[in-house]
């Protein structure tokens, strides 16, 4: 992807706290550091996946982006326009630019009321489109998704969960956006279900000339559509690549142990260079570790450093960037994991490891103490 041109949506700095707990009087009231100083650019026409465990801040910087919470700090631009702490008019205006795809259809779309006015319900909003038209806009976008024109009279409780996300796309495209936000779009689909959904959503991008923030936690789902993903750990982007890219060359530990996790055959084309394990579940956000927030649970963890220093996000490569202090260092072997034996259990099976550097590095990680 070209970087030099304008991106569409920017973020910089972008943080997002949450209160957690009543306030306090005295002393400081704990938070939720959701995002935390987040920088990225993408492009108009490209597919950004934004891949992460449950609870790393996936959502909540997806909803800040598409300005459904203001930021607590760092800034939003939209084609070139400040929208950090745009409100009222403005707000309303930019919500036919960018939308927002959510997880769960069913929850999103009231139950009493029928396809066809759930689909229209952004026209109405817009205004000064009658009535003939809104219901021609209608039936032409749920032709587009998939869906029956005639189905407009009937209610969401009777369509299947596919369907269901395809009146939750109409419902987001119908005004035309220019940036549309997908969180876990597929997640709640059956697998046979979800590679309709995901073609679907690449076609639209094409034919509407949109540009996707695509959030999944699933790394394999995200590899389908990206152009370029981020890989997003306690609130940071800890690497960012051509989806190819991070594929063939990860350079951070928890990105290797996401690809790591994905049962083979899932990743067409890709073979994984090592198997690095991550135990554990990741710490609070509340109360988040010093320096790399991952080191608590890196196997390559140099703990005089990586407690101490926060690794910033750096290019390592054409478009690939990681925040690790041994980024280089893990992939020449110099730095090597901090690894004793696998605990007893299931052994991790070894992979065909293709020639290079990163064969020296098919280890197990632990946890450290
Ligand atoms: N409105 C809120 N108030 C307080 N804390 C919140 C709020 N929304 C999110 N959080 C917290 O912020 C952190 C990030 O949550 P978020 O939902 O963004 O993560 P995620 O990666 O999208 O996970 P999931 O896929 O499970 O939704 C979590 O610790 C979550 O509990």
């Amino acid at each position: 992807m070209t970087e030099d041109r304008a991106p569409l949506v920017e973020v910089r700095g972008l943080g997002q706290r949450f209160r957690a707990g009543p306030v306090r009087l005295f002393g400081r009231t704990p938070q939720v550091v959701a995002v935390d100083e987040v920088d990225l650019r993408i492009h108009e026409g490209e597919v950004v996946g934004l891949v992460g465990e449950s609870g790393c801040g996936k959502s909540t910087l997806g909803r800040t982006m598409v300005r459904l919470f203001e930021p607590t700090s760092g800034s939003i631009t939209f084609a070139g326009e400040d929208i950090t702490h745009v409100r009222g008019k403005r707000l309303r205006e930019l919500r036919r630019d960018i939308q927002f795809i959510f997880q769960d259809p069913s929850s999103s779309l009231d139950p009493r009321r029928r396809i066809g006015s759930l689909v229209a319900e952004g026209l109405e909003i817009r205004g000064g489109i009658p009535a003939a038209r809104r219901a021609e806009m209608v039936a032409e976008m749920l032709d587009r998704v998939g869906i029956d024109p005639g189905m407009a009279r009937r209610y969401p409780h009777e369509l299947s969960g596919g369907q269901r996300q395809r009146i939750g796309i109409a419902r987001a495209l119908i005004l035309r956006p220019r940036f549309v936000v997908t969180d876990e779009a597929v997640s709640a689909l059956d697998l046979s279900v979800q590679s309709k959904i995901l073609n679907l959503l690449r076609e639209l991008k094409d034919e509407l000339k949109l540009t996707y923030l695509f959030i999944s936690h699933d790394l394999a789902v995200v590899h389908h559509v990206a152009d370029r993903i981020a890989v997003m750990y306690l609130g940071g982007i800890v690497e960012l690549a051509p989806a190819a890219e991070l594929h063939r060359r990860p350079l951070h530990p928890y990105t290797m142990s996401l690809i790591s996790s994905i049962p083979e055959g899932r990743l067409a084309g890709t073979e994984p260079h090592r198997t690095v394990r991550v135990e554990g579940d990741p710490p609070s956000p509340v109360d988040p570790p010093s320096g790399c927030r991952f080191h608590t649970r890196c196997a390559f963890a140099r703990p005089e450093r990586c407690a101490t220093e926060k690794p910033v996000l750096r290019q390592l490569g054409t478009g690939h960037s990681v925040a690790c202090h041994f980024a280089e260092e893990i992939a020449d072997g110099t730095v090597t994991a901090r690894s004793a034996p696998v605990p007893a259990g299931p052994a991790v099976p070894n992979r065909t490891v293709p020639d290079g550097p990163h064969d020296k590095l098919n280890v197990a990680a632990r946890q450290l103490p």
